[in-house]
């Protein structure tokens, strides 16, 4: 393996600073509620608020900022993620087994969580897709309180009127305009306004991030996002200039955003190279890609795809891009990736807005151990058993046992005392 260009720099650290920074925000939420969250919008958003809570006349005016061909292609990517949802949710099962022990019956159920709270990022564009991959997978799931929020949009003093729409078409049962550190302590718990919730879905900036971190336990989280990423596998059959906008394409996200290319061949790098210079300045977004492609891009150059398909699985990336001859047969072998475009033609990009499969992904090689928000995010796998008179002298003599060796003699005798006559 050859390293033909390497990011010296980490894409995210987290610093004492913002530990404290959000802690104090946390603290402020929880003594002043309300308050604290109408006080750092003005202050982080410079935004006057005079409610939290977006009520249905504002709504009603979003649909009227929105053109109709924006509605009608948020219904047709709404209508993909909830199709994909619903046919994940067929997947998982409940269990009931009558155990061969006489007089035991097990399981599970999968309960959904009661309220889960959506955070939607604001960014530098609008991220109505984002309000879909959240609300719609848990309102599929099953929730039956899902809120959704997002920190209001410069030039509309309000959550961005296509973001508002998209929640709304999502099936959003509460909306609340609030952002950053204070709305994710807000969700966890609780103002005058802001409901108490389950759990916490759905990516943002650093200080979403920590605050996330810092009210797990008191409420679930689905992970810690960080900066987005791609990895693209290539062989000699690839195409250059689809390797080089996919690459300026999750570079385009973020300056902390990461691509990486991974090609058996000396030619395609070269070529996508070119490709790549040639497209940036066609770019409106082409300055914050090409700053973030020098940042953090990298490109290896392998000696064949057995050593791609180990990189990959190393690095564990949130999207993998499979651009060669015999693409299933390297998918098969891939193993860690939060979601895999297999194909010349499978851009990620169709997985960000419409192919129907979640874009909030795990990163930072936690595809090791992590999943996508999905249906099974929202869902409780929550076990039980049912025990006769019978079921209970029929363990009654392994479980003592166990009660005594690890010293704990209630637990004996709470066995001992149903089957002693
Ligand atoms: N992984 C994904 O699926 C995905 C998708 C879209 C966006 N994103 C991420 O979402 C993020 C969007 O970032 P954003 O910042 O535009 O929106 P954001 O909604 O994450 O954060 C904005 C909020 O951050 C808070 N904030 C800003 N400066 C602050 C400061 N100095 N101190 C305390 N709080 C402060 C404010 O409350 C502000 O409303 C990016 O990091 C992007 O990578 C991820
Ligand atoms: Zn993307």
């Amino acid at each position: 393996m050859k390293v033909i260009k390497k990011a010296d720099k980490k894409t995210y650290e987290r610093s004492k600073d913002l530990t404290n920074i959000v802690a104090d925000i946390i603290d402020e939420v929880r003594q002043h509620g309300d308050e604290t969250l109408i006080a750092l919008t003005k202050k982080f958003d410079g935004i006057d608020i005079e409610k939290v809570k977006v009520e249905g006349w504002q709504i009603e005016k979003a649909y009227e900022q929105v053109s109709e061909e924006t509605i009608l292609h948020i219904k047709f990517a709404a209508k993909q993620i909830k199709y994909f949802a619903e046919e994940q949710l067929k997947c998982i099962q409940p269990l009931n087994l009558m155990s061969e022990i006489g007089g035991l019956e097990i399981g599970h159920r999968l309960i959904p969580v009661e309220k889960c709270g959506c955070y939607i990022p604001s960014g530098r564009y609008p991220l109505p897709s984002s309000a879909l991959m959240s609300v719609i997978v848990a309102k599929v799931a099953g929730v039956k309180h899902v809120a959704a929020c997002s920190p209001p949009f410069a030039g509309f003093g309000m959550i961005h009127p296509t973001v508002l729409v998209a929640m709304d078409i999502a099936g959003a049962d509460e909306i609340y305009c609030m952002g950053g550190a204070q709305a994710i302590a807000a969700y966890a718990y609780g103002t005058e306004t802001v409901t108490k919730v389950d759990l916490i879905v759905g990516p943002g900036n650093k200080y979403v991030t920590e605050a996330k971190r810092q009210v797990l336990g008191d409420v679930g989280i689905d992970s810690l996002a960080g900066p987005s990423e791609v990895l693209i596998i290539a062989d000699e059959t690839a195409n250059p200039t689809f390797i080089a906008i996919d690459l300026l394409a999750q570079a385009e996200h973020d300056p902390n955003a990461k691509s990486i290319l991974v090609s058996t061949s000396e030619e395609i790098i070269e070529k996508s190279m070119t490709e790549l210079e040639r497209l940036i300045p066609t770019l409106p977004t082409g300055q914050i890609a090409h700053q973030a492609w020098l940042d953090n891009g990298d490109i290896f150059l392998v000696d064949n795809i057995e050593e791609a398909i180990k990189m990959s699985n190393e690095i564990a990336p949130e999207h993998l891009e499979v651009h060669v001859a015999n693409e299933r047969e390297v998918a098969q072998k891939l193993l860690n990736y939060g979601s895999l475009f297999v194909g010349h033609y499978a851009s990620v990009a169709l997985g960000d807005f419409v192919s129907g499969t979640n874009h909030i992904l795990p990163t930072m090689s936690t595809a090791r151990f992590a999943s996508g928000v999905w249906v099974g995010t929202f869902i409780k796998t929550s076990f039980h058993q049912f025990v006769s008179q019978e079921g209970c002298k029929n363990l009654a003599v392994p479980c003592m046992h166990f009660a005594e060796i690890e010293g704990l003699y209630a637990h004996r005798d709470s066995i001992r005392l149903r089957v002693e006559k």
